[in-house]
């Protein structure tokens, strides 16, 4: 494995209010035996350092905000620390899980159920675009831990198919996103916090992390919660190589991309563009021109988005295109490169979307389009990350 733990380590995190216990191993964790030995089977040897340093602070029952750049093992260190805090012997639901969307959150689901393989635990997706008669099949074995979008959750706490009362903990994955004005979710996140039990712990965690997103959590988190950030010029990975294509006019992109896929040796690529249509669009250009893509996006059916995810993720296809509805979360190791065929709207979502790639350390690049229109958007990319992104050399 090309992880290079001794970088991961170096990376700086903002000073905390008291010093943080940094565990080095998993052992020193003192989880529980059967969830360390789920822990080894998963492959993990020893901890990234947001999972060193945030792990023991959430098994310690504290609100805590944990930020790390993309790839590091956030997922990981909120299913350790919550595995570890849930009572097994019991039905009742304890911890619910939020993401963004329906794919983050059934993979967030997976990790949970592999971590506590030795642990009788019972864990379960809950997400839209699925038979709600499904889940309440599911639901009516009990279940310990539910790893959902808000707007499934919800709706089955109003239906009181779940309850909440025996919640201990909840988690936001992607929470400046989860919170943001532009998107749906907060009200009900906050419809959600409303059915739980006062003394919930409350774990926030992301890769961007605003002032302002840190001041909304003030709401609903507890005025000493452990945070764990990032400095600001450390959010964009060094082990993710960026470039920019300066092009003169949309019209170009596409024989650029053509090219680009003649002469590069491509493991797995994710393409984004900003809009639906685009994505529909570019994916029936490149396949009149025999390449062979997918694409995914909102509009799909979930049983598309179903198996084109497999298709991708078990290798079957190498090249998706797609929106941001694919920006946050996804782990699949073998992604090498990401396009911006569009840079995005949202700045955030920039470190998101490279994220895609260099996943644990693993090397990644890439590339972004830049029409003439781009550059301002551009230069405010690189202003806020503090990087420059070069050209891409000619190949
Ligand atoms: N301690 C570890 N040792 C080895 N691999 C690990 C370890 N922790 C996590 N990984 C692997 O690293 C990859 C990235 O982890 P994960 O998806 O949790 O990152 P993340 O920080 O949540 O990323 P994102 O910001 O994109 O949400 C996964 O494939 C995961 O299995």
């Amino acid at each position: 494995m090309s992880f290079n733990r001794a970088d991961d380590l170096k990376l700086k995190f903002q000073k905390t209010k008291t010093k943080l216990r940094i565990s080095s191993t998993f052992e020193s964790m003192k989880l529980k035996p059967e969830l360390l030995k789920g822990v080894y089977s998963f492959g993990f040897e020893a901890p990234s350092a947001i999972q060193s340093r945030a792990i023991t602070q959430i098994i310690s029952g504290k609100d805590c905000i944990a930020q790390a750049q993309s790839g590091t093992g956030k997922t990981a260190t909120f299913s350790i620390g919550c595995l570890q805090v849930i009572d097994t012997n019991s039905n009742d639901l304890q911890a619910m899980i939020l993401s963004p969307t329906r794919e983050l959150a059934t993979q967030i689901a997976t990790v949970v159920s592999n971590l506590g393989d030795y642990m009788n635990i019972k864990s379960m997706a809950l997400t839209g675009g699925k038979l709600v008669s499904k889940d309440l099949k599911n639901l009516q074995s009990g279940c310990n831990i539910i790893s959902g979008t808000p707007g499934r959750c919800l709706d089955m706490i109003k239906r009181q198919v779940i309850s909440t009362r025996k919640i201990k903990m909840i988690i936001l994955d992607e929470a400046d996103e989860l919170l943001s004005e532009t998107l749906g979710f907060k009200k009900q996140i906050y419809d959600i916090f409303a059915k739980l039990p006062t003394t919930v712990q409350v774990v926030v965690v992301s890769a961007t992390m605003s002032k302002d997103i840190i001041e909304i959590t003030k709401k609903f988190m507890s005025t000493d919660s452990v945070k764990i950030l990032v400095k600001q010029d450390q959010i964009s990975l060094e082990g993710i190589k960026q470039y920019k294509v300066e092009l003169g006019e949309e019209a170009w992109k596409l024989d650029t991309i053509i090219d680009l896929f003649q002469v590069l040796t491509i493991q797995q690529c994710v393409i984004f563009c900003n809009t639906k249509k685009k994505v529909d669009w570019l994916s029936k250009s490149l396949t009149q021109q025999d390449f062979a893509v997918i694409a995914m996006h909102g509009d799909m059916k979930q049983e598309e988005r179903d198996k084109i995810m497999n298709d991708f993720r078990s290798g079957k296809t190498r090249i998706m295109i797609t929106t941001d509805v694919w920006a946050r979360g996804i782990d699949v190791q073998q992604v090498s490169l990401v396009i911006n065929y569009d840079l995005p709207d949202i700045i955030e979502n920039y470190i998101h979307r490279i994220g895609r790639s260099g996943r644990f350390g693993r090397k990644g690049e890439a590339i972004n389009f830049v029409t003439t229109q781009d550059a301002s958007t551009l230069r405010k990319i690189e202003k806020f990350y503090s990087i420059k992104i070069k050209p891409l050399p000619s190949v």
